[in-house]
């Protein structure tokens, strides 16, 4: 069977559920082979991971060459690799370092690139939302090795244990290549929530919660659900919420299977970075907002009263 290059998405070896995602996808292509790239000694912590998701294969260098300098060494070990194997596809997950590498791999090997995709059938042909989501294409790859970037939390991950065969890329990394080098990394502070763009569900709070000690309101719902916590761009800039939980088109994209919205009008540029979240509630106060066209579920009523109510009847069903 052909091989899919899936590549690993990790942080010092732990891979995130994006991988797991992107396997269980590759397994419906072809023969999935991870691709992991990090620091000497971090694929010991991914290998049981990669294992139970079905990889078949997997291609590792592990050196501070493709550690320590943005993009351009991972697309090389990559471009190789498509030479080498002549995979069906390769995939990526929409997270900023991979669509660097993808982006990179597709020009290096001259190939058409999927960017952002939402499903990919076993014939390669994607589904994507474009012009910030308003419009559903499908399309395919006519040149080259498709390169799909696949949007998190587009397929469910499903465990299908293996025994991966490990090769050493044999490969050394060009000067060229070591262009942009990283030179310290801050450690994310952690919520305790989901991590937003791989959490099954998002509850987002907007202007509409009026001040920054409201998102405590959103919050509380979140922890009720096990959510992340996301803001529109309205309350990002109003210093409310910290710019990293920003969903839309210069924030965030988030795929989850539910996405509550609170308080939040429904901007185009909103609306592009959650479109494709599968169930989606707005509760809002005005019943002309925009963003009652494209929810599934609308709650027209004032937050203030709506959210607390929702937060004790999900506590209470929970407990119950
Ligand atoms: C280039 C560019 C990029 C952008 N990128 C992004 C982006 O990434 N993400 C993003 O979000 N925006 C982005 N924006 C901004 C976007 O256009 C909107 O301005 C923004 O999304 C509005 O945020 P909001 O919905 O919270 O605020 P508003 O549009 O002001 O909506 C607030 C909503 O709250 C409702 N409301 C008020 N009080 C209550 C209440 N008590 N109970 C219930 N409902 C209430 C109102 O009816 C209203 O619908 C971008 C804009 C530009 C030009």
């Amino acid at each position: 069977m052909a091989e899919v290059l899936v590549l690993v998405e990790h942080t010092d070896g732990e891979p995130k559920k994006v991988t797991a995602e992107l396997l269980t996808l590759a397994r419906t292509l072809g023969e999935p082979s991870a691709v992991f790239l990090g620091a000497p000694g971090t694929l010991a912590k991914a290998k049981d991971y990669l294992a139970q998701y079905g990889a078949a294969k997997i291609y590792v260098v592990e050196s501070d060459d493709v550690a320590n300098f943005i993009g351009a060494p991972a697309a090389e070990v990559l471009s190789k690799l498509v030479a080498d194997t002549s995979p069906v596809a390769v995939l990526a997950a929409a997270t900023p370092d991979s669509r660097e590498v993808a982006a990179r791999t597709a020009a290096r090997t001259d190939s058409g690139l999927i960017w952002d995709a939402t499903a990919l059938a076993p014939d390669l042909t994607a589904t994507q939302g474009i012009f910030g989501g308003s419009t559903i294409v499908s399309s395919k790859v006519t040149k080259g090795t498709p390169i799909v970037v696949v949007r998190p939390n587009s397929t469910a991950p499903e465990a299908a244990p293996s025994t991966p065969a490990e090769t050493t890329v044999d490969i050394a990394i060009s000067d060229a290549a070591k262009g942009a080098k990283i030179v310290d990394r801050v450690v994310e502070a952690k919520s305790g929530r989901p991590d937003l763009t791989e959490a099954q569900v998002v509850v987002s709070g907007g202007r509409g919660l009026g001040a920054a000690e409201h998102f405590g309101l959103v919050e509380k719902l979140a922890d009720t659900l096990g959510a992340a916590v996301g803001a529109s761009r309205a309350a990002t800039d109003a210093g409310w919420y910290p710019h990293q939980n920003q969903v839309g088109q210069t924030g965030k994209t988030v795929s989850p299977q539910l996405y509550i919205a609170v308080g939040i009008s429904g901007a185009i540029q909103h609306r592009a970075g959650m479109q494709t979240s599968k169930t989606i509630v707005a509760i809002n106060k005005d019943p002309e907002a925009p963003i009652f066209e494209f929810a599934d579920y609308g709650l027209v009523g004032d937050l203030f009263n709506v959210v607390p109510q929702l937060t004790t009847e999900i506590e209470k069903h929970k407990a119950g």
